[in-house]
């Protein structure tokens, strides 16, 4: 999973760096909305994913859930935060 969240971030810092074209990520970062895009995405996918945990269907709920998480690194990267920052705080948690 860690690989999995860190490979992600790494191409989502690549896209904010590069932002080609046909990159859904890159869109997020120029997008006319501003930040409000990927914050209207978090509460989009909220919702879907507490509708699907609600019909207690467990392929909607991963495919929901990724997309939160997703779209959760976008927003770190445009704050200029990393993965780290979540993990310190998942850390002192423990
Ligand atoms: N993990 C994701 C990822 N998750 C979700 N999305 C996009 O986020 C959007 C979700 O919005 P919507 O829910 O409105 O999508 P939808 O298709 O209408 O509906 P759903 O069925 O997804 O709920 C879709 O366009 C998805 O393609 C993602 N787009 C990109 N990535 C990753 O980012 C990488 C780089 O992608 P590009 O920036 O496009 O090159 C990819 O290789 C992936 O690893």
């Amino acid at each position: 999973m860690d690989d999995v969240l860190e490979e992600l971030f790494a191409v989502i810092e690549d896209r904010k760096e590069t932002l080609p074209e046909d990159s859904y990520t890159a869109s997020l970062f120029t997008h006319e909305k501003g930040e409000n895009a990927v914050l209207e995405k978090l509460g989009e996918e909220s919702t879907e994913l507490v509708l699907a945990a609600k019909d207690d269907d467990h392929e909607e709920i991963a495919h929901e859930g990724a997309d939160i998480v997703y779209h959760l690194l976008v927003l770190l990267a445009m704050k200029d935060m990393d993965l780290a920052d979540l993990e310190a705080e998942l850390e002192a948690r423990r």
